[in-house]
């Protein structure tokens, strides 16, 4: 496929070397730093499909962009949900192609399929608080994370004790605390953890590299092209 990369960073270009090894060409690259290219210099006919992790405060404007330019784009960013249903309406009108995943991992989505099934299980049981914790790099913008969001809001549909959440230690029974920490290079830990007077019991994914990201976000741009709609990793995986 000829894949044009949306963020030249940390993720872009893991992506780009795992696409060159299963095969794929990079049509293009668009960075602040990396390239002088735009997204408008490119088109249908010279791109397959984009594949953007840049900055909250750019990937709406970027996935509106491909989606203008009739570009299949798989987005990875984080921090810019608010604006996500613009997005679903804006493909919806042109018929475009979208996929989001806050993580694109197999493991952290087989830990958000567990954490559903856990919460609603351990709902059933009184006597337990839970609460989560986020590990990642110190140069990570963005927090909550989105991995932890999502985790978050999965917990919140399952678990009647909990009706929102909030990135501090919880002051009111009815709220899932979320606390980040930022250290070193720390790739992303996530944790959710309940605990009653007589045990604790916890979910947790580590990853070791990028590489399942990237592995991730590859999959669902071999899948995307030619599937109308708005899409997620429960679609690609079969969740
Ligand atoms: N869904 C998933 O599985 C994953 C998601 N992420 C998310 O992806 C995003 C990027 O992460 P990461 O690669 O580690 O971050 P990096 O900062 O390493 O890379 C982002 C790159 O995008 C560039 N950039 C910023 N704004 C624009 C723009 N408007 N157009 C083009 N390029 C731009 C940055 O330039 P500059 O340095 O000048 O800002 C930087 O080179 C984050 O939101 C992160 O949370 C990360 C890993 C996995
Ligand atoms: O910024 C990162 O590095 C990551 N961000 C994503 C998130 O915000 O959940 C995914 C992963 O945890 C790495």
């Amino acid at each position: 496929m000829r894949i044009l990369l949306i963020g030249y960073g940390k993720m872009g270009q893991t992506i780009g070397a795992l696409a060159v090894q299963r095969g794929h060409e990079i049509a293009g690259i668009v960075d602040l730093h990396a390239s002088q290219s735009i997204i408008a210099d490119f088109t249908p006919e010279a791109v397959d499909v984009a594949i953007e992790f840049t900055h909250p405060d750019s990937a709406f404007a970027n996935v509106m962009t491909c989606l203008g330019q009739g570009i299949p784009v798989v987005c990875g960013s984080t921090g810019w949900l608010h604006h996500f249903e613009e997005a679903r309406a804006l493909t919806t009108e042109l018929g475009g192609s979208l996929f989001y995943a806050s993580n694109y991992s197999v493991g952290v989505n087989l830990f958000f399929h567990f954490n559903e099934y856990i919460a609603a299980k351990m709902a059933q049981y009184g006597g337990y608080d839970v609460a989560m914790r986020e590990i990642h790099h110190t140069q990570k913008i963005d927090q909550p994370s989105g991995t932890a969001l999502t985790a978050a809001e999965g917990i919140l549909r399952h678990f009647p004790a909990k009706t929102t959440w909030r990135n501090a230690p919880a002051e009111m029974p009815a709220e899932l605390a979320i606390i980040s920490e930022r250290t070193g290079d720390a790739v992303g830990t996530h944790i959710v953890t309940y605990t009653s007077d007589v045990d604790t019991l916890e979910l947790k994914h580590e990853a070791h590299s990028r590489e399942g990201f990237a592995l991730g976000a590859l999959l669902a741009a071999e899948w995307l092209p030619g599937r109308p709609g708005v899409f997620g990793m429960k679609e690609l995986l079969d969740l």
